[in-house]
């Protein structure tokens, strides 16, 4: 007789998600309130790229140390809840296993090395992983030249621009052949055109290696096209979306919005210029002419003469390593010229008093935490004012005030270095603004800011340029420059290429291109090239 079928087929057992969390907690200290993740679940399957977005200190990074089981071991934090790795509870693997399957690329890149050359941080990371040393060298060179770094592969990491250094932290990563790689934002210090193939370098390997990414950003244009789903948390640690790309950005746009949080440009209504004709500025601040700067026998620039004057906002941009920090650091007075002079208000940068410089001149270190000398971010906020002689209670008032206006409330007596990559960068700015300096030079001032967070800040520098401070940027945000600059200087390898107004640079494609710099969003919108992405709505 034969047997009866029965009615249902029995489903296909689901493979397990590559990672999931099931109400996952974590705080860095058990408190009363509610916990900073508070109670999350989601899911990152295998091949697929998933965006973490959020504001600002939403807990971004955190959330993505959870995942491997850094956190809550290496902090001694508080957690609740389970990740699970393959369907398997990852409190159960050994110490270890989970780094090599579970990659990360820090937000800060030097905080990841060990070594102190490219050559054997790479072959340091191999060796962990036991690579067989006849492969070793074939490996490294392929990894050096897939991420553009086979000219640097004997240079001592600390003399790295910071875009080269954040290469070597992925190069390394890339070495252990994750299955999941977590990028935290790993552009930031990218310059345009290195951040565009970077950007198309993972989601090659990624096609290839059938490789899950998950990718923390707030600059999300260059990535929408690779990307598949969105997770949003917002500023009280929940998930406030988890759906397909477009679903999540046409449909929670309003509350994405009112958390601060970057919408890609597409849907986003203003990226219009700012401001109308450039104003003729009469009056310098700060001349440079015939300068050269040389480390060993490298020159870094050479014969650089421009001038900077009073209010006018000015950005100095070029490919990594172009120079534009250290041309920086010689404006502040940090650094002297091999060759050359600089006058700062009539008289030459070298006979300038380091007090009555400070006092007149902010400057914005590229790494905040370079920047920190105290012990609380009140203490950093207050420190030039006590210098000055400041009164308590102006001090106590002046403090609260810059508290707001860059969202550090709540933080007023935590260590400068635990707070959020964000959060450093706006204490970071924040100790330049106590009183109004007549230049004011910063080093990528916007980087890794909320959409919230960069309005704010440019409303800050705006009124100050107002009152007639000059504004120096070192950026790689050319959409910033396009809305915001009256004058560009880019550097190419040492060399002023170009200065003028951005419009005139954005006529100059071969020069754009020679010095690794892309247009901004707008002028591609007119100019209708293909790389403007466009989201189905
Ligand atoms: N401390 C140092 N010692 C030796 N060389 C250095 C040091 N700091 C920077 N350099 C080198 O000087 C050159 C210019 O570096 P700089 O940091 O000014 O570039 P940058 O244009 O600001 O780059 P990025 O956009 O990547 O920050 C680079 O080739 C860099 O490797
Ligand atoms: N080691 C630490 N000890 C105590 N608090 C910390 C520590 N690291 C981060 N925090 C706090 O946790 C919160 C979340 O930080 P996290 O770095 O996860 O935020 P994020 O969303 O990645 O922010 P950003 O976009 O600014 O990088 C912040 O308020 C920060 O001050």
């Amino acid at each position: 007789m034969k047997k009866r079928l029965p009615n249902q087929i029995p489903a296909v057992q689901k493979q397990p998600a590559l990672i999931r969390t099931e109400n996952l907690s974590f705080d860095y200290e058990k408190k009363q309130s509610e916990p900073l993740i508070n109670d999350v679940s989601f899911s990152l399957e295998e091949g697929e790229v998933t965006l973490l977005t959020g504001a600002s200190g939403s807990g971004k990074s955190t959330i993505s140390l959870c995942l491997n089981g850094l956190y809550p071991e290496a902090v001694e934090g508080y957690a609740e809840g389970t990740v699970y790795y393959r369907g398997e509870d990852i409190s159960r693997f050994e110490k270890g296993v989970l780094n090599q399957k579970i990659g990360i690329v820090f937000q800060d890149p030097e905080s990841q090395f060990c070594m102190v050359t490219v050559e054997n941080e790479l072959a340091f990371t191999m060796e962990n992983l036991k690579v067989p040393r006849k492969v070793m060298a074939e490996r490294m060179d392929a990894v050096l030249e897939v991420t553009g770094l086979t000219e640097v592969k004997y240079r001592a990491i600390h003399e790295l621009s910071g875009g080269q250094k954040q290469k070597v932290a992925l190069a390394s990563v890339l070495l252990m052949e994750p299955e999941l790689l977590i990028l935290d934002e790993p552009t930031a210090n990218l310059d345009p055109v290195s951040s565009l193939e970077f950007i198309q370098l993972v989601t090659k390997l990624q096609q290839e290696r059938k490789m899950a990414v998950l990718v923390i950003e707030h600059q999300l244009d260059d990535w929408m096209p690779y990307i598949h789903r969105v997770l949003a948390l917002n500023k009280h640690g929940k998930l406030i979306a988890d759906g397909p790309r477009d679903n999540v950005f046409t449909e929670y746009k309003e509350t994405l919005t009112e958390e601060g949080i970057h919408l890609p440009k597409a849907i986003q209504k203003n990226t219009q210029k700012l401001g109308g004709q450039t104003p003729q500025f009469l009056e310098p601040a700060l001349s440079i002419s015939n300068l050269s700067f040389k480390r060993k026998d490298r020159t870094i620039l050479e014969d650089l003469t421009m001038t900077l004057h009073k209010g006018e906002f000015v950005a100095v941009a070029g490919e990594n390593g172009a120079g534009k920090s250290t041309l920086l650091q010689l404006m502040a007075g940090i650094l002297s010229p091999h060759k050359g002079t600089i006058t700062f208000q009539d008289a030459p940068l070298k006979k300038w008093r380091e007090e009555e410089l400070r006092k007149h001149m902010g400057f914005v270190f590229q790494n905040p935490e370079h920047q920190f000398i105290t012990d609380t971010v009140y203490d950093e906020l207050s420190f030039g004012m006590k210098l000055n002689g400041t009164p308590e209670e102006e001090m106590k008032e002046k403090v609260t005030e810059l508290l707001g206006h860059f969202q550090l409330e709540g933080h007023r007596w935590n260590n400068p270095f635990s707070l959020s990559g964000g959060q450093k960068r706006r204490l970071s700015v924040a100790t330049m603004l106590d009183e109004t300096p007549d230049v004011l030079l910063f080093d990528e001032p916007t980087f890794g800011q909320d959409a919230k967070t960069t309005d704010e800040l440019m409303s800050i520098v705006l009124d100050l340029k107002a009152k007639g401070t000059t504004i120096v940027f070192v950026t790689h945000d050319m959409d910033l420059i396009d809305q915001y600059c009256e004058t560009v200087f880019v550097l190419d390898k040492g060399n002023l290429a170009f200065s003028g107004t951005p419009e005139q640079l954005w006529d100059k494609e071969s020069l754009l291109k020679q010095a690794r710099l892309r247009l901004p969003y707008r002028v591609r919108q007119l100019k209708e090239e293909g790389d403007v992405y466009d989201l189905v709505r």
